[in-house]
């Protein structure tokens, strides 16, 4: 047996994309189905179809139900009611699905579920080894890997005996996307949040390759936060909400506020709302929290940063241009080119690494960086504490409540914790690491606001975004490239275009000759460059620096680091 090429032809006829929707076969067809972890009903009574030569967009918020109800869907968890049927044939036995039924039902997680000690190529033998030959499994994998990583993400640069601890997240994405879809056979592919830690050009170069696969007649599943996407991808839309499918419409006639409006009424009133304003008073008056004052090595080049109190400073640009390093610095500021007052508290969107505490509950997770400003002479407060948490959970919708074990909660909902314990802290400086990963539309505008708040209160926050969108809630934006800061917007001069036009600009130059003269913006041309294409956020020039990311420092517990 060898590892199948795709995409090839997987199914027999009949098959044809110039189909209606409705008119193409099903794949795997979801009857009632119902399934119940302790006292919440994650599924309650689901009716889903996804058939050949479609893309189906699962939407839906944070605890909604779609990654149970995919896990149901691939086999890899049984449902307590209701019937899974692949390819006309019913899956479950009575010690739970039948593996044989779901061979060519495969899913990318949104957590990937990569070995971090053993090699890209290693990882791959694991899922894949019933595709691959017994003598010189190793080859057939790194070769498997390596065509199917440079089909769908061109530009990489992932090697197959690179250690998967070594990766970027949005590297370990490509893996987890890539594994995923390297079977002797592929009916459906299930997509859980695959962008949500790709850059734009990865996210296109992925699409472009699903399309090429529901042209060969493979089914795929997507599920995204991101409504746009979905409308622009997916054939179908499917909304879930509290564990029921209560909209399945085609995508042609859906538009984003129509989606959102059936993800519940509230989302949409929120979702619209204009980003809160910044506080009045010029930045320069403000005094200075924290700085970076032509901050050279580990991937920086002459950087210079400055956050006031009270303000918002956005660091964009592609993924890997140093924002990172940046966040790492002023975390640990240990050199003399770096200056902080006060204490900081550290949000990672790489929860996955160091973002939660695995075996505490909620309440513990949200609580252990504020604990120390909520006791007296050295003395928790427990009422004071669960008042606290009570309020967090509340304010950000944490399903699953106070006494819920992490590891219960939904990926959304996890990352909710984290960004809610470094609020709670009573850290002057929060640093920001694209913290918004995996979080529904209606709680990101809720979280929008939070910041503003807090920072209204005299918080700074700096905050790296891979959403350029995001970085228009900010007083103050640094676009980076190459390790270098090629614009400063503020104000009005804050827009995703203008970011994208300067992130984009000169690339080529930019990283090779000398600094790019920072400030002006507006002369720089906007480009959809070819170069980009090949620098994705993954590339390779991001491991000195990855090496150096505050979320490496595991088991770090409290979150908070005090003036130093
Ligand atoms: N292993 C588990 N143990 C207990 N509860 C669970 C478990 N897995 C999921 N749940 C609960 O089931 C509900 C649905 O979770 P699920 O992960 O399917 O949501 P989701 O729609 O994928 O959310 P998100 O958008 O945040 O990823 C949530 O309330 C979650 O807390």
């Amino acid at each position: 047996m060898h590892v199948h090429n795709l995409p090839a032809e997987p199914f027999a006829a009949p098959r044809g994309a110039d189909r209606g929707s409705s008119d193409r076969q099903p794949v795997v067809v979801a009857r009632h189905v119902a399934k119940t972890y302790g006292r919440t009903r994650a599924l309650a009574g689901v009716d889903l179809e996804v058939r050949a030569g479609e893309v189906l967009g699962l939407v839906g918020h944070n605890g909604a139900g779609k990654s149970t109800l995919m896990r149901v869907l691939a086999g890899l968890e049984a449902c307590d009611e209701g019937t899974v049927t692949v390819r006309g044939r019913e899956t479950s036995g009575e010690a739970g699905p039948r593996a044989a039924e779901f061979r060519g039902v495969r899913m990318a997680y949104q957590e990937t579920s990569l070995c971090p000690d053993l090699t890209v190529a290693e990882n791959i033998w694991v899922s894949s080894r019933h595709c691959l030959p017994r003598l010189g499994w190793r080859r057939a994998a790194s070769d498997a890997v390596r065509r199917r990583l440079g089909e769908m993400f061109p530009g990489h640069g992932v090697a197959p005996g690179d250690r998967v601890e070594d990766l970027s997240l949005a590297q370990r994405q490509m893996v987890e996307i890539a594994r995923a879809g390297l079977v002797d056979r592929l009916d459906l592919l299930i997509l859980d949040e695959p962008t949500e830690s790709l850059g734009p050009d990865a996210a296109r170069s992925l699409y472009d390759y699903v399309r090429g696969l529901t042209a060969g007649g493979v089914a795929v599943l997507l599920i995204s936060h991101r409504i746009r996407e979905i409308l622009s991808v997916a054939d179908r839309v499917a909304v879930l909400r509290d564990g029921a499918v209560i909209a399945d419409r085609p995508a042609a006639g859906l538009g984003e506020h129509d989606v959102l409006t059936l993800m519940g009424a509230q989302v949409a009133d929120r979702a619209g709302s204009e980003p809160a304003a910044a506080p009045a008073g010029e930045p320069a008056d403000r005094p200075v929290m924290a700085e970076l004052r032509g901050a050279t090595g580990s991937g920086l080049h002459d950087v210079s940063v400055r956050v006031g109190a009270g303000e918002v400073v956005g660091l964009a640009g592609l993924a890997g241009q140093g924002q990172q390093e940046v966040l790492e610095r002023l975390w640990r500021p240990a050199r003399r080119d770096t200056r902080v007052h006060g204490s900081r508290a550290y949000v990672p969107g790489d929860r996955q690494r160091s973002g939660v505490l695995p075996l505490w509950t909620v309440a513990e997770n949200l609580i252990v960086t504020a604990m120390r400003g909520i006791a007296r002479h050295g003395l928790r407060r427990p009422a004071e504490e669960r008042a606290a948490v009570r309020n967090w959970v509340e304010r950000l919708s944490i399903r699953g409540g106070p006494d819920a074990a992490m590891t219960e909660l939904s990926g959304g909902n996890q990352q909710k914790v984290i960004v809610a314990r470094a609020f709670a802290s009573t850290a002057d400086l929060v640093l920001l690491d694209d913290p918004f990963r995996g979080v529904d539309v209606h709680t990101k505008t809720d979280l929008y606001q939070l910041i503003r708040q807090e920072a209204a209160q005299g918080r700074s926050v700096v905050w790296y975004s891979s959403e350029n969108a995001e970085m228009a809630h900010c007083d103050r934006v640094y676009v980076f490239r190459a390790g270098r800061v090629v614009a400063e917007l503020a104000g009005e001069e804050i827009s995703e275009e203008q970011i994208i036009a300067v992130s984009f600009a000169e690339s080529d130059g930019a990283r090779s000759g000398p600094p790019a003269e920072s400030r002006d913006t507006r002369s720089r041309p906007s480009a959809e460059p070819d170069g980009a294409r090949n620098r994705p956020d993954g590339a390779r020039n991001r491991s000195d620096g990855e090496r150096n990311r505050p979320d490496r420092a595991r088991n770090r517990p409290d979150g908070e680091q005090s003036h130093e």
